[in-house]
């Protein structure tokens, strides 16, 4: 809207459409008495989340104004909703007196609320990260800045492709992301939570450059290994700039980032994540993780750093090493209980330390950061005997925070109130004019009576009287019948009836200093908490290795317990290519069942890269693959894993394709995402990658899904070479073993008994001997009816397949695209050169013996 335009409208509208303009894209809460309004587009958008009603305000430029409220009070539920539909706000009082000033009062902007940007503890989860991601693209590169903005962790990274942009954003799950206006990821991201398009100068590498080094104080960015990454630049630039928009304060806390490399890690793409039930039920809100199962942490820092791990396994086998040796020691001290003991104590000093850099910091942020100091020496004597380097590490980050410490304990009272603004937060002793303030208005009533009593004696009136009102302040008091004894430096104040009231200069004194005692405490202890935040904040650097530290230890332990209480053991990684897993088990699902549960093995290795599991539909199939993966990823996290004996080798990704749903809003079928997942496996999956393929295929007619199914085991089986556990319906693909090295059979054993079936969940070697699709079907309720049709229908099929066997016709599995006959494949694989005479003649009766068998 033009200047123009806006002054046609009423002087208040014109305030509230300036206020607006400057920022389109939130919410404008418009203080008005008790209420915050909102108007337009903005009332009927709050209308419509927040379920409130829509009303209009009388009428501007000749129309009236759509207008929603919420009552300032309960302003911060409202946020809450707000913030959780990604919907920022910028909220704005009124800052001029409303009886001075003419025309509408003045108003500003004060606060700005985005789901990216949250510090305030009420608007945070616990155990979760709160984060802030940008994106930068230069055709099919992009570059990801992401900031946890209540902790200061700030990182960057850049990747090659749009599978692996998506993946990060399913890692990282932030809060809000911000892309250039003219991004074309808007297409792509549109059903994001949090989406905030920002200027598209605000991403240009030169200005981001400048920006960063500014804020960090630095020269140019090589420190911090991203000086050769103009897109993870330009994001990161583009961030910082809008947090700095946003919290218009200083940010003293984000001193530096860190580029991060997705070969560092072991790569899960955006559905594998999901599969894998990590941090996320697919079951919705609630329901069991490997998150939730891996959780015992004391303390919400370690929660989150647990999480970070679980998102991000590592391929640097030291690191992860170094990780399980700790274990490793917590556990053969046995000191877990004790530890977290004093763990629990310990608050969230990542944020608090964030509130005191923004200077949000509240009273009780102080008084738990003083309480959790006060644990760290007890922590770190625990610490301290153990030779382990890790451990030892994490001791020096606890660091000596004495003097913060001492700082607060000095400074604080014991219970503060919630807000500095009622004051009492500040400790008696701590600063002798604040206590001289309140020393005087405590000891009024003790100066009054002594005073009364001091008149009396020099007045000779024994019923003088010392009084209060609130419009006339002090007095004393007199019947009328003595008014002519007063002496002579009483000052009449008010007259009533019988009565005489005077007061006196050193009343007088008095009561000013009083009055003004009170206020002038209120700004004094402002004045000395705004002192002690910007005094903590100097400590920051070495407060925040701390809350690091602690959180690591925390973890640690947690990893301990969970090891202990769930019989997980120490994995051994080893840089040989494959996995040896002994007795392993699913960490989740072994906690949710009711009957035991029943280990498997598992091996991969060259001489068996790809295991076509069959079994009948509940056998285990999905969750013995799945294990693996859970196991392979917690080992590579720092765990221990649940397994008799785990041996585990390099690995560079996890895939899994297992049961996707229909993505109905994206418009994509059920097959069609099936098949993008598969592409995506069979573009990216390599000779270390391990891939989980469930049920490829079964979305489209039989001969279609199997012909797919075995083009696709024979690609991860040759080509690729990839550690592959190929569940399938499609008995058909347990002969790819006989024509195809490295491929093996394994199946779920179940027994039929009478017309039931009976899982045993064991995975056997060999492929399964049928099906039990209709022995389950009846577990699972189908009527009686049905059943006994199937079961006629399904005798009448394999009858006419058998027939059409015997008539001679190829076999439907070496139908598909005409392969060559397997006697020829043998052959051609064959190099005669380097065939001894005897090799030779063994090959010539193989091949014999495949012409005979074909
Ligand atoms: N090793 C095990 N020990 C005990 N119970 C198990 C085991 N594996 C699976 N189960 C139980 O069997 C149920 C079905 O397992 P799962 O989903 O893995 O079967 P599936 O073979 O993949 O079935 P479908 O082919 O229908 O997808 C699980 O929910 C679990 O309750």
């Amino acid at each position: 809207m033009s200047d123009s335009d806006i002054s046609t409208h009423t002087p208040m509208m014109q305030q509230y459409l300036r206020l607006k303009a400057e920022y389109p894209d939130l919410l404008l809460f418009y203080r008005m008495g008790d209420f915050y309004e909102l108007f337009y587009e903005d009332a009927e958008r709050a209308a419509r989340v927040l379920d409130i009603a829509l009303t209009k305000r009388g009428q501007s430029a000749g129309r009236p104004i759509p207008m929603a409220g919420v009552p300032f009070h309960a302003a911060e539920t409202y946020l809450a909703r707000l913030v959780r539909h990604g919907i920022g706000v910028a909220i704005c009082e009124q800052i001029g007196d409303p009886g001075k000033s003419k025309g509408p009062v003045e108003r500003a902007v004060v606060r700005v609320v985005t789901p990216g940007t949250l510090t305030d503890e009420a608007l945070l989860e616990d155990r979760r990260d709160n984060l802030l991601v940008a994106i930068q693209q230069d055709g099919g590169r992009f570059g990801l800045a992401s900031l946890e903005l209540s902790s200061g962790r700030f990182s960057v990274l850049e990747v090659s492709d749009r599978e692996g942009l998506l993946s990060e954003i399913e890692r990282l799950e932030p809060a809000e992301i911000l892309i250039a206006e003219d991004s074309p990821l808007a297409n792509d991201l549109q059903r994001t939570r949090g989406l905030t398009h920002r200027p598209v100068w605000h991403f240009d590498t030169d200005s981001a450059h400048r920006l960063l080094c500014e804020q960090f104080g630095t020269r140019d960015l090589v420190g911090f290994g991203c000086a050769d990454r103009p897109l993870a630049i330009g994001a990161a630039g583009a961030l910082l700039q809008y947090v700095q928009h946003t919290q218009r304060a200083a940010l003293p806390h984000l001193r530096g980032l860190r580029t991060e490399d997705r070969d560092q890690a072991v790569i899960l793409d955006a559905a594998t994540r999901r599969n894998l039930e990590i941090t996320t039920s697919l079951s919705g809100v609630g329901g069991p993780t490997l998150a939730s199962v891996m959780d015992r942490t004391a303390t919400a820092m370690g929660g989150r750093l647990l999480r970070r791990w679980l998102g991000r396994p590592l391929r640097d086998i030291e690191t992860v090493r170094a990780r399980h040796q700790a274990i490793a020691t917590l556990i053969d001290a046995g000191v877990q209980a004790a530890w977290h003991e004093i763990l629990a104590g310990i608050g969230d000093l990542e944020r608090i330390l964030a509130r005191i850099a923004l200077g949000t910091a509240r009273p009780r942020d102080l008084a738990v950061l003083r309480d959790s100091l006060a644990r760290l020496p007890r922590l770190s004597a625990l610490v301290e005997p153990f030779d382990d380097p890790l451990l030892r590490a994490l001791q020096i980050g606890l660091g000596d925070q004495s003097p913060s410490l001492e700082r607060l304990t000095r400074a604080i009272v014991e219970q503060p109130p919630p807000l500095v603004r009622d004051g009492g937060v500040i400790a008696p002793g701590y600063d002798a004019e604040l206590d001289a303030l309140r020393d005087l208005s405590a000891n009024a009533d003790q100066f009054l009576l002594d005073l009364e009593a001091r008149e009396r004696e020099r007045t000779g009136l024994a019923n003088l009287k010392l009084g209060y009102n609130r419009i006339h302040g002090y007095y004393i008091e007199l019947n009328r019948s003595q008014a002519e004894r007063v002496p002579p430096d009483y000052v009449r104040r008010q007259t009533l009836k019988g009565v005489e009231r005077y007061i006196t200069p050193e009343l007088k004194r008095f009561e000013d200093e009083v009055l003004s005692s009170r206020e002038r405490a209120l700004a004094r202890e402002k004045d000395l908490y705004g002192g002690l935040l910007a005094e903590l904040a100097e400590q920051l650097p070495d407060l925040q290795a701390c809350a690091e530290a602690l959180a690591t230890l925390d973890v640690l332990a947690n990893l301990a317990e969970r090891a202990i209480q769930l019989d997980w053991t120490r994995p051994d990684l080893v840089v040989e290519p494959g996995f040896g897993i002994v007795a392993g088990r699913h960490p989740v699902v072994e906690q949710v069942l009711d009957a035991p549960f029943v280990a498997n093995d598992l091996y991969l290795d060259d001489r068996e890269r790809v295991l076509v599991i069959t079994g009948p539909n509940m056998g285990g199939k999905s969750t013995f693959m799945r294990q693996t993966a859970l196991i392979v990823l917690m080992a590579y996290a720092g765990s221990f894993v649940p397994a008799r004996s785990a041996r585990l080798g390099p690995i560079d990704r996890i895939f899994s394709r297992i049961g996707a749903a229909d993505d109905l809003a994206g418009g994509r079928s059920t097959f069609m995402v099936e098949m993008e997942e598969t592409a995506n496996i069979l573009h990216n999956a390599t000779a270390q990658s391990l891939v989980l393929m469930d049920e490829v295929g079964r979305g489209t007619s039989t001969f279609d899904g199997l012909s797919l199914a075995w083009a696709c085991g024979v690609e991860l089986a040759t080509r690729i070479q990839a550690f592959t556990l190929f569940a399938t319906h499609y008995f058909e693909l347990t002969t790819l073993p006989d024509e195809y090295p490295g491929i093996a059979n394994r199946h779920l054993e179940a027994i039929e008994h009478q017309d039931s079936i009976v899982f045993l969940h064991r995975v056997r070697e060999g492929p399964a001997n049928q099906s039990y699709g209709l022995q389950v079907a009846a577990l699972a309720g189908v009527p009686r009816t049905v059943i006994d049709r199937a079961r006629e229908r399904l005798r009448g099929l394999e009858e006419a397949a058998r027939q059409h066997t015997d008539r001679g016709a190829t076999q439907l599995s070496l139908s598909l695209g005409e392969p060559p006959h397997p006697a020829v494949e043998a052959l051609r694989s064959l190099d005669p050169d380097g065939l001894s005479p005897r090799a030779a003649l063994d090959a010539l009766y193989q091949l014999k013996g495949l012409a005979d068998s074909g």
